[in-house]
């Protein structure tokens, strides 16, 4: 385990305890209540407006709390001495000064945070982004500001990250960086707390998942987990002795759907039923195991399909 210059050698881990925002008459965050350990990236999911940003902006002192409270290495953002040493960020892209080199840009916020001058070559590098290091960051695409905005929060050398929306409008090559960043930070045994409303995405970046719909706790635990036990399982058929087929499942009182002129049948494996229908002389001409997707445990659990299918919005 790395050892955090304020906290000595305790795992270091976020712990939200019944937090709640309300701002006016919405209460951005409910009651929320979640850990997130070290070692391990933990994805932070919600459809848009869920409450995601406005939790991680309670975690770094940057909003307050209406109730409730959140503490990192059992310390308040406020109380750590040196928080850039502990906690590094990346909130969003495109706040650097335009006139500013990324160099520069990075010695300045060294300078005012009593960071060693020379870890700005090292995470400039770690980003990949030592050959533009004296460009001016105005003239910077949207990934190499992603890039600058993580070799800030790398800067103080922190036992916790974390990110939000890390990958939004980046080009799969950026994303696949970022995600390999991620495992690698994870691996080295620091806590990576990422965002995003992409739960595929979220399924191949992390481990563990706090998911949060409408500011409130949907589900805490592995990504496997919610992945299996939230999607059902289910196996399509086609026959051409449909009506001969739904009397026997109803019958052996077994849960489906018909669509299509198919029917998906909840609860039973696909060999069960092919031997089922065998049995009772019924040509099959389809029996598929339907795979859930990450999308489809998250509707099945929240109910709510619309917010998290306005997935495809503009790059910010
Ligand atoms: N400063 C604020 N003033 C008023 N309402 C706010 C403020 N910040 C957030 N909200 C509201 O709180 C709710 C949660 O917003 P938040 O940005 O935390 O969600 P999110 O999950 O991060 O979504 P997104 O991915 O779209 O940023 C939304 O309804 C939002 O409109």
């Amino acid at each position: 385990m790395r050892r955090g210059d304020d906290s000595g050698t305790i795992d270091a881990v976020i712990e939200a305890t019944q937090l709640s925002k309300r701002y006016g008459n919405t209460l951005a965050v409910d009651d929320l209540s979640f850990r997130v350990s070290s070692g391990r990236v933990t994805g932070f999911l919600g459809p848009n407006g869920a409450g995601k940003s406005t939790t991680m902006r309670m975690i770094l002192g940057l909003d307050n709390p209406t109730s409730g409270s959140v503490h990192i290495d059992g310390k308040h953002y406020r109380e750590l001495r040196n928080p850039l040493r502990t906690v590094g960020a990346l909130l969003e892209a495109g706040w650097v000064h335009p006139n500013r080199s990324a160099r520069n840009h990075l010695r300045w916020i060294a300078r005012s945070n009593e960071l060693p001058r020379k870890r700005v070559d090292e995470v400039l590098n770690l980003v990949g982004l030592s050959s533009v290091a004296s460009k001016r960051a105005g003239g910077f695409s949207l990934g190499m500001l992603q890039r600058l905005g993580i070799a800030s929060a790398l800067l103080g050398d922190p036992e916790v990250l974390l990110f939000d929306e890390p990958v939004n409008g980046l080009d799969p090559e950026g994303i696949h960086w970022i995600r390999e960043l991620m495992h690698t930070l994870a691996e080295e045994g620091r806590t990576v707390f990422v965002s995003s409303h992409l739960l595929s995405e979220m399924a191949q970046t992390a481990q563990d998942l706090v998911v949060i719909g409408r500011g409130k706790l949907i589900y805490q635990g592995t990504t496997d987990d919610f992945v299996s036990n939230a999607t059902a399982q289910s196996v399509r058929i086609r026959t051409p002795q449909l009506g001969e087929l739904k009397t026997v499942l109803d019958r052996r009182e077994l849960t489906f759907t018909e669509a299509d002129g198919s029917v998906t049948v909840f609860g039973s494996e696909a060999a069960a039923l092919g031997d089922l229908a065998f049995g009772e002389g019924i040509t099959l001409h389809e029996l598929s195991p339907q795979r859930g997707s990450l999308e489809q445990a998250f509707m099945q659990i929240t109910g709510e399909a619309v917010e998290f299918h306005a997935e495809e919005r503009p790059a910010d």
